[in-house]
């Protein structure tokens, strides 16, 4: 089990972001600053509670800080600014075998791409955590194994990932990200790529895993009935900043502004609000 805080965490791409930081910090919008230094603002003072044991989804319009946010968990982004806890310990402050340590045990990822190695089996693909941190070959076959026939691909493991559909090769994704055994698991757009019927299985069997795994999951989805299926908590960024954090049923019933009333609005089919 794990929790995470993102603590007032802004990310600024671009040359002259000690600039672009104090623009933020003083308040100026995103298209301001990019107008003004060139800088592009990706996540503007961002803090947020993720807790132990739950699905926590990170929805937003494309360009709203979804990924530069996810990627500050396992720290493939360093932050220009602020602090990312893991239970506790800023993650800044390990070392490079610290680090790799961390990635290798407590944080692992699945993608939107898939990111399988195309010349290695699905079996190959699905241990491949396991052997890097040293598990036999055997124990590492029977983990493997077990994941595989739990994502639903028995019979699946010696074929090589351009043999199997999209949604195949999303399973043996998540069954990697399950076999590498870590406490978090983010999830990038991971079901986007997927037709909507095996999307929904997806969804399903995700929710139905998580039911004895209780791992700490970040999912982030573009898509509000995906948010609001599979999260318990979902926070929502618009240009880099969160706008809500809340259960499905407080995005639902108390949108904080009108963009988040919109994304619900649009949901339920009801023409737009405007004032
Ligand atoms: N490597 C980079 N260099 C420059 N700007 C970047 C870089 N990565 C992200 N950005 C900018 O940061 C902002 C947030 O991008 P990000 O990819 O995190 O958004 P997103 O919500 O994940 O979008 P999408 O759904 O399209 O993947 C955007 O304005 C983007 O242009």
């Amino acid at each position: 089990m794990a929790d995470i805080e993102i603590r007032n965490v802004y990310k600024i791409f671009g040359h002259d972001a000690k600039k672009a930081l104090a623009m933020a910090k003083d308040g100026l919008d995103k298209a301001d600053i990019l107008g003004r230094t060139g800088c592009s603002v990706g996540l503007n003072d961002v803090s947020l509670k993720i807790g132990a044991g739950k699905i926590f989804v990170i929805m937003g319009l494309s360009g709203s800080g979804k990924s530069t946010l996810v990627r500050h968990i396992n720290r493939l982004i360093e932050p220009t600014s602020g602090e990312v806890l893991f239970d506790g310990s800023n993650i800044l402050d390990l070392d490079a075998k610290a680090l790799r340590a961390f990635r290798m045990r407590r944080v692992s990822m699945v993608f939107q791409s898939f990111a399988l190695m195309p010349h290695r089996t699905v079996l190959q693909n699905v241990v491949y955590g396991q052997r890097v941190r040293g598990t036999s070959k055997a124990d590492a076959r029977e983990i493997g194994m077990k994941w595989i026939e739990t994502v639903g691909l028995s019979g699946y493991d010696a074929k090589f990932p351009h043999q199997l559909s999209g949604g195949m090769k999303q399973r043996v994704g998540l069954a990697r990200a399950l076999a590498a055994d870590t406490d978090v698991i983010l999830m990038d757009e991971a079901f986007s790529a997927l037709d909507p019927l095996i999307r929904a299985d997806m969804q399903d069997q995700l929710l139905q895993l998580q039911q004895n795994l209780a791992k700490t999951i970040v999912f982030i989805t573009h898509d509000l009935d995906e948010a609001l299926r599979i999260g318990s908590e979902i926070a929502i960024l618009k240009d880099g900043q969160v706008v809500q954090v809340g259960s499905p049923g407080d995005i639902l019933d108390n949108p904080a502004n009108d963009y988040v009333a919109r994304f619900v609005q649009r949901r339920q089919g009801r023409p737009e609000k405007h004032d």
